[in-house]
């Protein structure tokens, strides 16, 4: 199973990727995750990157496409992938199609969780709050408008790119965790 998690900063897309990955044993590969990894490494990528991600700006294509392309093909991901965070913008989506082209790969379903900017900046407002120390770097007001607006942007494009395609499925990402899961097991059902 190949999906990507297509949705607006605080969206829930990490939280649903996990569950999918414990349901059907795919991996989920989050370029945020892996991006601060990097950071915490203190490696020099993690230095490049540092910056443009407080920021809430997109790190360049080619870093995040590199790191997408060397996990696609490891054993980790021998039963698929939940792609969450990737990709942000047509330059990465057409990267991704010529990586699964090689691979003889296909996307099952990309799924969209959509939901409210206002609803979301009260999410990652709470988010931040509840962190208190451990807030990341990125999770400040500033941050977050700067990211949505690059969401509406650069990534909310894909919304139609992966809509010709045939494979967007839409869920209510504001409805709760549980009933956003069970959507998602629904669309996925048709789309098998
Ligand atoms: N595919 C990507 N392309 C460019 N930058 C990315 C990508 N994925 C993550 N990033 C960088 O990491 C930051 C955090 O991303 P992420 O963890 O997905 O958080 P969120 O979805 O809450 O914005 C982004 O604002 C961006 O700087």
């Amino acid at each position: 199973m190949n999906l990507i998690l297509l949705g607006p900063p605080g969206a829930g897309k990490g939280t649903q990727a996990k569950r999918l990955e414990e349901r059907f044993g795919a991996k989920q590969l989050s370029t945020g995750d892996l991006l601060r990894a990097a950071i915490a490494e203190g490696s020099e990528l993690g230095r490049k990157v540092e910056g443009i991600m407080a920021r809430g700006e997109l790190v360049p294509d080619d870093i995040v496409v590199d790191l997408i392309a060397e996990r696609i093909s490891s054993p980790e991901c021998a039963k698929g992938f939940i792609l969450d965070g990737f990709p942000r913008n047509v330059s990465q989506a057409d990267a991704l199609d010529r990586m699964l082209g090689q691979k003889g790969a296909k996307l099952h379903a990309v799924i969209e969780l959509g939901v409210d900017d206002e609803i979301l900046v009260s999410r990652i407002e709470k988010r931040a709050s509840e962190m208190e120390g451990a807030v990341r770097a990125d999770d400040n007001v500033d941050a977050l408008r700067k990211r949505l607006k690059v969401y509406h942007e650069q990534t909310a494009p894909l919304i139609a790119y992966y809509g010709e395609k045939g494979i967007l499925k839409t869920v209510d990402g504001m409805a709760d965790i549980d009933a956003v899961s069970r959507q998602i097991e629904e669309v996925l059902e048709t789309a098998a």
